[in-house]
């Protein structure tokens, strides 16, 4: 694939790759895409829910809190979950929440009660049941849609990083959380990548969601790119690959990341 402003489609438009010449390029374009999302869910059901990851992904929201969209979005109906969370306290180096507080959340005016952060004074099986009774209240409170097809909380956007491994969230290659089909939310005490205790959303309530959008950029992560999207879907190697919503799935590339395309 060249890797200038190239976009594919798949047959029903529910996977969309996008390769984009700079990180500054794809970084405005999420942006906009961020931003028309927040407008329609806004109007069409009044809230936002909206799902990050921690990692490269927060640098890459960055136009989001500058003009036009720090004074266009409607921030107030924003509602601002993690796909995964570090098990450590808020303003520890290693929190997600402390680099989204940091580098997002903090320059926006979304309401505090509206941004559900872990219990960092749980363990991490405790911070896991925790969060998933937390997203039960906003299910049932109606913030939170609930997936017709999969009975799942289906959230408006994720927007979600992957490892060099080929890792979403805190679901790592190989790992049996992979397979995990009842709980909302899990943990994990031997994450291969530091710190060991996490907790992760599920694939069912990854997959359930309206849009998916994937950013992965640098050269580090160009095989997995090359698997996940050019090898046969028949076997899963990477989590990524497990990343199928029912809504649509964007991935956001630069050009290094799309380099063996
Ligand atoms: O540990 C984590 O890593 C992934 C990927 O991070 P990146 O820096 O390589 O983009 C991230 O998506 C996840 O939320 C985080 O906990």
């Amino acid at each position: 694939m060249a890797s200038s402003g190239i976009t594919t489609v798949d047959q029903n438009n529910r996977k969309v790759v996008e390769v984009f010449v700079t990180e500054e390029e794809l970084a405005v374009s999420l942006a906009k895409y961020t931003a028309d999302l927040s407008d329609k869910f806004a109007k069409e059901r009044g809230s936002f829910t909206v799902v990050v990851s921690g990692g490269s992904l927060i640098k890459s929201l960055r136009k989001l809190v500058e003009a036009p969209y720090v004074d266009s979005i409607d921030w107030s109906k924003w509602h601002v979950c993690w796909v995964d969370e570090r098990v450590v306290p808020k303003d520890h180096p290693d929190s997600n929440y402390k680099l989204a507080f940091d580098g997002f959340l903090s320059k926006v005016p979304i309401p505090s009660g509206n941004v559900y952060a872990i219990n960092d004074a749980l363990s991490a099986e405790g911070a896991a049941d925790d969060y998933e009774t937390c997203l039960k209240h906003l299910v049932h409170t109606g913030v939170i849609n609930k997936s017709s097809v999969s009975g799942f909380p289906k959230f408006d956007l994720m927007l979600v990083g992957m490892g060099p491994d080929g890792h979403v969230a805190s679901l790592f290659p190989g790992h049996p959380l992979l397979k995990e089909n009842q709980k909302w939310v899990t943990h994990i005490t031997d994450s291969p990548k530091p710190p060991p205790g996490r907790i992760t959303f599920t694939f069912p309530v990854i997959n359930s969601s309206s849009y998916i959008a994937l950013v992965v950029c640098g050269a580090g992560k160009a095989s997995v790119v090359q698997t996940a999207l050019r090898k046969s879907q028949n076997s899963d190697v990477f989590p990524v690959q497990m990343v199928s919503p029912e809504g649509e799935l964007k991935w956001f590339l630069d050009k290094d990341a799309a380099s063996k395309l």
